[in-house]
């Protein structure tokens, strides 16, 4: 049964009206540029990535810009010897996602590469992060922004400013200026693996 029979006082919503409001709606209209860290240390790793790339590449209102150089990173926070080391990168997007709904994006990717959350800073197939969601800032534990650890981590910076060395992370200040600060040891690129720019 259609409810406009049933209820005469409901009136179809004129095409135009509907045009008006989505115009008027930003998150329609208005897409952000996000920023994502992506890491994996447990199976095939480069393909991991590109998974992710492409899954994220695959989602309504996201768009991947542009993708850093491949490195090698010895595992950051955890025991040396302890965990294999990872290859991670950073991609850029334009999203028309609020911030929320791009974390549950990236953790449903996660979840799609049986990713297994167990102990912190655990070895993983694969992590997305959003590092930085245009020039948003918020200490909500949930999805923190800037990711609180970004400006400490060479295995973000250093594929960060390979894909823009004029980066600014909100709250920190230069990508340049906070990857001369940290040590870049144990963080190689491995000019040997790209990845693909989702089409
Ligand atoms: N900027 C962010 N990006 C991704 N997750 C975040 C962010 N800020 C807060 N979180 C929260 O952190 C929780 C733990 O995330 P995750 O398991 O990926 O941490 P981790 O990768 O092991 O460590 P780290 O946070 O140091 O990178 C997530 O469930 C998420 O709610
Ligand atoms: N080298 C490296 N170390 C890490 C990484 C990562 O992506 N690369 N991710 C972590 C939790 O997000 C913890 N430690």
């Amino acid at each position: 049964m259609k409810p406009n029979q049933s209820d005469p006082t409901v009136q179809p919503v004129p095409a135009a009206v509907v045009a008006a409001v989505d115009a008027a709606d930003s998150t329609l209209s208005n897409p952000h540029w996000a920023v994502l860290a992506l890491g994996a240390n447990l199976g095939n790793r480069l393909e991991n990535l590109q998974g992710a790339l492409d899954a994220l590449a695959d989602t309504p209102g996201l768009r991947v810009k542009a993708v850093s150089p491949v490195y090698e990173t010895e595992p950051w926070g955890v025991e040396p010897g302890t965990q294999p080391s990872y290859l991670n990168a950073v991609a850029l997007v334009r999203t028309t996602l609020p911030p929320s709904s791009l974390l549950e994006r990236a953790q449903a990717v996660e979840e799609a590469f049986l990713r297994v959350r167990d102990e912190r800073w655990g070895a993983r197939t694969l992590d997305v992060d959003i590092i930085a969601y245009a020039d948003v800032v918020s200490d909500d534990p949930v999805l923190t922004l800037p990711h609180p650890r970004a400006h400490q981590r060479a295995f973000v910076l250093a594929p960060w400013h390979d894909l823009d060395p004029e980066a600014q992370l909100p709250g920190h200040g230069a990508v340049a200026t906070l990857l001369a600060a940290v040590d870049r040891a144990g963080v190689t690129p491995r000019t040997d693996l790209e990845l693909r720019l989702p089409e």
